[in-house]
């Protein structure tokens, strides 16, 4: 009951009321995101409060607390578990009626591992659609928290400013272990119109059978030093050093990912680890940035936000996708990037406990020093400052 388990991006509670009281699961083909929150201190006529929502006459179904969010490899699910149970589900904690706790849960593992949850936890797992839950998500924070999206351009984070009054219909790109698109229209109104099974799980698997690395981790820091034209195969490679102009390609183009692996006189062990996870992550974000465009194109789209854990704030990543997006759109449509980009389902799961629907439950504290992020161009090294907790507070009504 009391294992102390710290996942990576979980920010530890000091506080002795720390038990959550609500906790939401997105648990993956790669990885389990949990979002909670705990603190259960009421709040009466708080000024923040009134000037964050209109809520007054109703504060006694208020809570004021911090939202957490942390994720464990799917594979390890024991260690969520363990995490949770360190935790401790507390009092607030939504039941079926006469019966144990309940958890809102969705993706795979919400139907794999119920009875594992059952088990360990007596915990009863309440399915919650992936598709409904990633749009609630993505909805929620584009239009709640202050700088969620941004664009990353010629190694520029730019914030988008979000009119929530223009923000639909837009493109939703989630890429986790594979890819979805949907087009969202509004709240709950939404299409999944594509996808492809090339997406992050592509990438690390490839990635893991070709450097023999040991974490995603790891993986993206050899592609950091990696140069991808040693692997790739240049439009300059076929021309004689020249660029094709009459269909507008350059010479330092790449015609063929991984192509110039056929013709060297190499085996695998001759290459650099670092160029062969780097050509692999361009391969796969350049690939996504384009279908991502081709599918906005096929339904109007001109504004694509990319989500999932595969991009993990990499500045290679976005900026392969963000340049793919711009190349094929020839400048007419915009990547952007989500701040909380693996938690969107985890996000969108935690809503649904609200019965009225996803609007009005999370409503954040105004000016929250903890939530001005902190972007510099640069992965974050700490991944507690990644996900950084959110104070605000739950409307139970
Ligand atoms: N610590 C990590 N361990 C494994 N994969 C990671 C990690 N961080 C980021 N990733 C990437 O994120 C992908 C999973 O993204 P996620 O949005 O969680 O999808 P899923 O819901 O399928 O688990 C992996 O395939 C990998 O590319
Ligand atoms: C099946 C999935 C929705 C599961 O979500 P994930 O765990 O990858 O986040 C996703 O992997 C996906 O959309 N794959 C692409 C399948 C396809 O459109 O061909």
């Amino acid at each position: 009951m009391d294992l102390e388990v710290t996942p990576a991006g979980a920010n530890s509670d000091t506080r002795s009321d720390a038990r959550i009281s609500h906790l939401a699961l997105d648990i993956g083909g790669t990885l389990a995101k949990l979002v909670y929150f705990s603190g259960n201190e009421k709040l009466l006529n708080d000024d923040r409060v009134q000037s964050s929502a209109e809520v007054g006459g109703r504060s006694s179904s208020i809570l004021h607390g911090r939202l957490h969010f942390a994720k464990f490899e799917t594979g390890k699910i024991d260690e969520c578990v363990a995490f949770i149970n360190s935790k401790e589900l507390g009092s607030q904690h939504p039941k079926e009626l006469g019966n144990g706790k309940i958890v809102k849960a969705t993706g795979g593992g919400a139907f794999k591992f119920a009875d594992l949850f059952k088990e360990k936890l007596d915990v009863c797992l309440d399915k919650e659609d992936e598709m409904d839950c990633l749009v609630a998500g993505a909805n929620f924070l584009l239009k709640a928290v202050h700088q969620e999206a941004f664009t990353y351009i010629g190694g520029q984070k730019e914030f988008v400013q979000i009119n929530q009054d223009d923000l639909y219909p837009f493109l939703l790109v989630n890429i986790g272990s594979g890819v979805s698109m949907i087009k969202v229209d509004g709240n709950g109104k939404f299409e999944r119109v594509s996808g492809t099974s090339l997406g992050g799980g592509t990438f690390w698997g490839l990635g893991k059978l070709l450097t023999k690395c040991n974490s995603f981790d790891e993986l993206l820091e050899l592609s950091q030093q990696g140069n991808n034209r040693v692997v790739d195969m240049l439009v300059g490679d076929i021309y004689g050093g020249g660029d094709y102009n009459k269909i507008g390609l350059s010479s330092t183009a790449i015609a063929s990912s991984f192509g110039k692996t056929v013709s060297a006189n190499k085996v695998l062990e001759n290459y650099r680890t670092e160029d062969l996870a780097r050509s692999l992550l361009r391969m796969i974000s350049n690939n996504i940035g384009q279908l991502a465009y081709l599918t906005a194109l096929r339904f109007g789209l001109r504004r694509i936000f990319f989500g999932g854990f595969f991009i993990r704030g990499q500045c290679y990543t976005m900026d392969t996708i963000s340049v793919a997006v711009h190349y094929w759109s020839k400048g007419d449509a915009q990547a952007m990037f989500m701040r909380h980009e693996g938690f969107l389902g985890a996000l969108g799961a935690f809503m649904s406990y609200n019965k009225q629907g996803p609007d009005n439950f999370i409503h954040l504290m105004k000016q929250d020093p903890k939530h001005e992020p902190e972007f510099d161009g640069t992965a974050p090294e700490e991944e507690d400052s990644e996900y950084a907790s959110i104070d605000c507070f739950l409307d139970l009504a």
